[in-house]
């Protein structure tokens, strides 16, 4: 296998506390030597980083591929091609496909179909058989076939003794509960956040409580059960306190922010397009500025994207009939620079642990960490120029993002997978 050199770039592992100018060396798939000044061989590939970040390649816990089903919105290859455009090393597929991934026979599907992607697949199983909220899907049996964790997203098991039992496979198998947070029942057939821009806009709107007291009950209830929980998508400033009151209980909670959720407010949308549309919705500025300040504080350990692919027709449309969610993978690393690095609420190494190494503890894998003898999986990415988001460049099928023509700051260069490069801008 190639022998590859990263010369020269301002290497950020913050597993390891290091922040600075330094050489890698990776051979045989790992990473072999991180030192100040590695002399290569005549066989090694070199890869000049002047002026360049290295980091561990990018986990992003929350993906929808769409395949099997919906390949119109995405493929587990554009999907996956669009994760390594965006420094993504490893992606964890949501199981709202059709079939729903919720037996082992599905998972050992999605893992063959996965055999064509070049960034590693970690498949999550649904809670319940077709994500009916009806009866336990075979849990035990998805983990024998390779699931990292569990996931009714798309909706929450509003059964709630239902739900307790499969919080208590959880913490049997040792699996981590990934929670889609939302009282349907609240809903009300609400399309974005309730509030001023909803009233001006005539939509109806989704209030915060959706999300919050289903946030409160799967902590209360993996408290009960033992499992470990991680909250997806958090997007209101009581989930913030929420997390930090079982913080300090000691609880196995951890939770995630979407990069859209802590760069836009609803007063932000500007008409009623599909584009602005996901689940749970963009909320007002109090919000955006609590999740801010809980990434700041560590309190929200995980970013990660809900990249959720559709049809253009289907998205540009009203608000009232697009379908909700928009794509993240390739615009989650300049996104988390633009708004938290470049403006001074995060540092770049803090960065990094929310993108890498705290969702590699989330599943309790060894990945995000460029020490020697692990996987080298890592992202190159260049800080210094600004461009603007372009979504016509976008691998992946879904175009449907609300920051098109957005000016950023960080953009992927090169991504590396067990030591082949995978992505080269
Ligand atoms: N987030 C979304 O708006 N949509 C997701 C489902 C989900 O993660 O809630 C989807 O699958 O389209
Ligand atoms: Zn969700």
């Amino acid at each position: 296998m190639e022998k590859i050199l990263i010369k020269n770039g301002r290497v950020v592992d913050p597993a390891n506390y290091i922040d600075g100018k330094k050489d890698i060396l990776i051979e045989d798939g790992k990473i072999k030597k991180v030192a100040d000044f590695i002399v290569e061989d005549e066989d090694t590939n070199v890869i000049d980083a002047d002026e360049k970040v290295v980091m561990p390649g990018f986990i992003d816990l929350h993906v929808h591929l769409r395949e099997p089903g919906f390949e119109y919105k995405e493929t587990i290859e554009t999907g996956s091609k669009a994760a390594a455009r965006g420094g993504v090393t490893s992606i964890c597929p949501m199981p709202n496909t059709k079939p729903v991934i919720d037996s082992p026979e599905s998972v050992k599907d999605l893992l063959k179909r996965a055999e064509c992607s070049p960034v590693h697949i970690l498949p999550i199983g649904a809670c319940t058989i077709g994500q009916e909220g009806k009866e336990l899907a075979d849990i035990e049996g998805m983990k024998d076939a390779g699931i990292v964790a569990l996931s009714e997203d798309g909706k929450s098991v509003m059964d709630s003794a239902l739900f307790r039992k499969s919080l208590k496979e959880a913490a049997r198998l040792d699996l981590p509960m990934f929670s889609h947070c939302e009282d349907k029942a609240l809903v009300e057939g609400g399309v974005m956040n309730k509030g001023q821009k909803a009233e001006e806009l005539g939509l109806p709107g989704i209030t915060n409580s959706v999300e919050d007291v289903i946030v409160a009950r799967d902590i209360i209830m993996s408290k009960e059960a033992g499992n470990r929980l991680h909250l997806c998508h958090c997007s209101t400033a009581d989930s913030v306190v929420l997390v930090e009151m079982a913080k300090k209980q000691g609880l196995p909670v951890s939770a995630e922010v979407c990069p859209h959720h802590f760069t836009m407010s609803d007063d932000e949308i500007t008409e009623d397009n599909g584009r602005f549309k996901m689940n749970p919705p963009l909320r007002n500025r109090e919000d955006v500025d609590a999740l801010k300040e809980g990434l700041k504080t560590g309190i929200m350990e995980v970013i990660s994207t809900d990249h959720a692919p559709h049809g253009k027709e289907e998205k540009d449309q009203s608000m009232l009939k697009a379908p909700f969610g928009i794509v993240g993978l390739e615009t989650s690393f300049a996104l988390g620079y633009t708004e938290l690095v470049d403006k001074g609420v995060l540092t770049l190494s803090q960065l990094v642990e929310k993108m890498s190494v705290n969702p590699a503890k989330v599943l309790g894998i060894d990945k995000g960490n460029l020490a020697p003898g692990k996987a080298a999986d890592i992202v190159i990415a260049d800080i210094t120029k600004e461009y603007k988001i372009d979504s016509s460049k976008f691998v992946s099928k879904g175009k449907n993002t609300p920051f098109d023509g957005k000016k950023v700051k960080g953009r992927v260069i090169t991504t590396i997978v067990d030591g082949k490069i995978v992505y080269k801008y």
